[in-house]
């Protein structure tokens, strides 16, 4: 499926409703496959010799443009069954030309780490997106691949459609990211499977290591060393890497939606089960106990190399709190639904150092203040600081919020709805097939009466 456009005009678009549920949310349920760890798993996959078994892969459409990609770029890849994949690698080097060119739809965390993975390959590609990814900056991994003797064309502004000569004899990286982004930094890493000697990425605040976790898994050598609040990893380059079975975690950032709905509605007592608990990941539960959110995590586990575990949310009353700035790698993905729950808390809820969220699939500063403004909520923006204060009550709701085509923002309206005063609506809800195919189901069935319809 392709989303091209989406506007109150795109005929093609399916608005959503939610209305407050009696009873709340119950039950114990399970959310798709963790995103980041999927997309890795497959191109892993297509990098190693053999056959890497992939379970509780997520089967969005982000990650199935990355399977895609993997395909035309020489590897077989087989869904055996739900959640079950094979992929059968070419070796590090061993990736062949795509016939055409590679459309990563609303994916950026494809887009961006195929950049790296092609870079150290002799081959010639083409990249592109839909209307929402080609508007997203590509020049933070294009500067520094281009480095390793990678070729790169693009639209003005470094924005897809983007041209790739990777180099046939890449050379390692030293790279110190600008931004704290796992994305950059792992299509350094990528790059440098393919080149000779030791690749070095230096990141000022620490961001999700699964891409470290996984090449480690399949077999590379690499150090990871603390420096102050981030940093410094290196890798071998030409490992052989060798095809390893993965385990996908249940995604917390998808576990974020329905827990924050269980904590706003009344009567809610709700778990999810197998989330993955990687600490570099889990800010907005660390931040929503500090809301004094009624948060219990039992069962915790190793899975596959990644720490996971049950968590119940229950419907309790939150007050505001200040999120620090080096907080905000662990949990890039969840200010949208973080403000979702400062509007339903008592107090001023400051989340500061938010700049990357202009640069996801939609500005989602501003479209988060729009989507609270809709519905009677007044947020701020200071610099790059959101702020909200508030008295506990129930926002009023009854908005039309505007998703521009992304994901998260549709969700965390939705979820509003559950616990406002009014019904709320979406514009469109198909983009949430993204990231979280099944969610409007899987809501409705710890609910009364549906409460996720289409609008
Ligand atoms: O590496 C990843 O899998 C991701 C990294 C983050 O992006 P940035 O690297 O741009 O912060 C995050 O927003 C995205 O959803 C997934
Ligand atoms: C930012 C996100 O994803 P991506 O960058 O992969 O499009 C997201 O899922 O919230």
């Amino acid at each position: 499926m392709s989303h091209s456009a989406t506007s109150p005009h795109d005929a093609a678009a399916q608005p959503l409703r939610s209305t407050r549920p009696a009873g709340g949310l119950t039950g114990r349920i399970r959310v798709a496959g963790d995103k980041s760890i999927s997309h890795r798993a497959l191109m892993f996959g297509a990098l190693a010799v053999g056959r890497t078994e992939i379970t509780g892969l997520l089967e969005g459409e982000d990650v199935l443009r990355t399977a895609a990609a993997m395909r035309a770029l020489g590897a077989t890849v087989d869904r055996l069954g739900e959640g079950h994949w094979q992929v059968a690698g070419r070796g590090v080097g061993g990736l062949v030309e795509p016939a055409d060119v590679l459309d990563m739809g609303n994916s950026g965390t494809a887009a961006r780490l195929i950049c790296g993975l092609i870079a150290g390959h002799p081959i010639f590609a083409v990249l592109t997106g839909d209307a929402s990814l080609r508007s997203r900056p590509m020049k933070r991994v294009m500067d520094p691949l281009a480095a390793s003797g990678a070729r790169f064309t693009s639209r003005a502004g470094g924005r897809l459609p983007l041209a790739i000569e990777g180099a046939a004899e890449p050379l390692p990286l030293d790279y110190r990211l600008p931004v704290a982004s796992a994305q950059v930094k792992s299509a350094v890493l990528l790059a440098g499977l393919c080149a000779r000697g030791t690749t070095r990425v230096e990141e000022p605040e620490a961001s999700r290591d699964h891409t470290e976790n996984m090449l480690r898994h399949f077999g590379a050598t690499v150090r990871v060393e603390a420096r102050g609040h981030g940093r410094v990893i290196e890798l071998e380059g030409q490992p052989e890497l060798v095809a390893a079975p993965v385990h996908v975690p249940a995604d917390p950032s998808s576990a974020a939606f329905p827990l924050v709905a269980a904590l706003l509605v009344p009567g809610s007592s709700l778990t999810v089960e197998g989330v993955g608990l990687n600490p570099l990941r889990t800010g907005l539960f660390t931040t929503l106990r500090e809301m004094g959110a009624n948060l219990v995590v039992t069962n915790e586990r190793l899975e596959g190399g990644e720490p996971v575990g049950d968590i119940t949310a229950t419907h309790g009353p939150l007050r505001g709190v200040e999120v620090p700035a080096e907080r905000a790698p662990s949990m890039i993905d969840e200010y949208p639904i973080l403000a979702v729950a400062a509007a339903f808390a008592s107090g001023t809820t400051r989340m500061r150092g938010l700049k990357e969220l202009r640069v996801k699939e939609s500005d989602r500063l501003a479209a988060t203040v729009a989507l609270l403004a809709a519905n009677g909520v007044v947020a701020e923006v200071e610099g790059d600081d959101l702020i909200l204060q508030r008295n506990g009550r129930p926002p009023a709701g009854g908005g039309h919020v505007t998703t521009h085509m992304d994901h998260r923002i549709a969700m965390s309206a939705l979820v509003l709805g559950l616990a406002a005063e009014q019904a709320v609506t979406v514009d469109d809800g198909r983009f949430i097939d993204t990231s979280f195919p099944g969610f409007a189901a899987l809501m409705n069935g710890a609910a009364a009466g549906s409460p996720i319809q289409p609008a």
